[in-house]
């Protein structure tokens, strides 16, 4: 029997594990289950898994939590240092689904205690990717791709780069894919957090809709598949049935393939190296048709062009990048600031904050908390 850890249980990623879990109850036993502010989710997660232990993030709501589990074998427990402990309490496999930043310390956590850690959480590792790439190394921990592209590619991928000619990371161009500028400047939260494939949380569907999703993608791909950044290229498939490619020098290229459910790469990361049955449904080509493919357009989504030359670039700019983004996309979430402010504000902050590379994970933080301040002060401008 594994032991799982649950780092974002009640969100998009989260639930989807669960689902996975709760199918195979004599395979899986639940060590930790965190969350942020949904007490009600956190503590039905736990009652129905008999997690050992339930975080939950904001420390002001432990006393909910406490409540909620009265009666069971659930250990409570409040606060961000609290998830952090829980992630190092080293289950045999910890998923990483906390959204942002936020689950950067967690990750590093796990990883410290030699986990196996199923990353979704792409912001962790664009923003301390070098410093996470080495700290997984050194604990003999493994990182396993999440995220339906890069676990794509982990399913295609011969680790020689010699071989590999390109990685092509599928993009679905969001809901505004085919819209001009114009139109894109006065959509709503509503309109952007409508993704057409994928039933995800808000920040990741906003990040679809500005294409900055893909921008993390590509910087998430450079650190999980060695090959180079000039080996990494983005092709709009507004379909989500080919999740990416390899190809390889040969001229062969591998793509995997699926309907849009999270629960296939998250299965593939349970069950890995074997395979385990899921509920996703089925791919039917036939009643599909066609598959369509597209160049990605860096006019209408500059936020691509951003995290490309900030991949190029290297050094702290992924990190300032994503603390921007992070910044922005709330802010557009809350209303203060409008679609096509996200992009704009994340390149003022790329401009004016240069500090130098990261060595280690306080400076990741302090660069983040920076960056996030940078923002604030360009997006007060923006709403006065
Ligand atoms: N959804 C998807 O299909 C995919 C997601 N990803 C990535 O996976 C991650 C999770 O995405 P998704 O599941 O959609 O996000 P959701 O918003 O649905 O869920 C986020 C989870 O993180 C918790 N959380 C939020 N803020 C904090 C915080 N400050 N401290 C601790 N926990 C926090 C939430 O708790 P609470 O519910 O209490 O707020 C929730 O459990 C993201 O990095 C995303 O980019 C990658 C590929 C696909
Ligand atoms: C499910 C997943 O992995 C998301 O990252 C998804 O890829 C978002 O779709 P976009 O291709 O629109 O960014
Ligand atoms: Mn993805």
């Amino acid at each position: 029997m594994r032991s799982v850890t649950i780092l974002g249980a009640t969100g998009s990623i989260g639930t989807s594990t669960l689902d996975l879990i709760e199918r195979a109850p004599d395979r899986f036993r639940v060590e930790a289950l965190t969350a942020h502010s949904d007490v009600a989710g956190l503590a039905a997660a736990a009652r129905r898994t008999g997690a050992r232990i339930a975080v939950i993030g904001d420390a002001a709501r432990l006393p909910a939590l406490r409540e909620a589990l009265a009666g069971s074998d659930t250990e409570a427990a409040g606060g961000a240092e609290a998830i952090v402990e829980a992630a190092a309490r080293g289950a045999d496999w910890t998923m990483a689904a906390i959204v942002g930043l936020a689950g950067l310390r967690p990750v590093m956590a796990a990883l410290a205690a030699g986990a196996t850690v199923a990353l979704a959480n792409k912001e962790a590792l664009v923003s301390a990717g070098e410093i996470m790439i080495a700290a997984a190394r050194d604990a003999g921990a493994r990182l396993l791709p999440v995220d339906s592209e890069h676990n794509a590619v982990f399913q295609c991928y011969e680790p020689d780069p010699a071989r590999i000619a390109r990685i092509i990371l599928t993009a679905s161009g969001g809901p505004f894919r085919r819209a001009s500028l114009e139109e894109m400047r006065g959509v709503t939260p509503a309109q952007a957090v409508k993704h057409p494939n994928w039933s995800m949380g808000a920040k990741i569907s906003v990040d679809s809709a500005t294409m900055m999703n893909k921008g993390l993608e590509l910087i998430e791909a450079f650190h999980l598949f060695p090959v180079g950044a000039d080996r990494l290229d983005v092709l709009v498939h507004p379909q989500s049935v080919v999740h990416s490619m390899v190809e390889y020098v040969d001229g062969s290229t591998l793509a995997q393939l699926g309907t849009p459910d999270m629960r296939t790469p998250i299965a593939h990361t349970l069950a890995w190296p074997q395979r385990m049955e899921t509920p996703s449904a089925r791919l039917d080509l036939a009643a599909i048709g066609r598959l369509e493919f597209e160049a990605a357009d860096e006019v209408r989504f500059p936020a691509l062009r951003l995290a490309r030359a900030a991949l190029r670039a290297g050094g702290a700019r992924p990190a300032v990048l994503n603390a921007a983004n992070e910044s922005a996309v709330a802010a557009f979430l809350a209303g203060r600031i409008g679609f096509l402010d996200i992009a704009a504000i994340v390149e003022e902050v790329l401009a004016h904050y240069e500090p130098d590379a990261p060595t280690c994970l306080a400076d990741v933080l302090a660069i983040d908390a920076e960056a996030r301040l940078h923002a604030e002060r360009r997006m007060e401008r923006v709403t006065a």
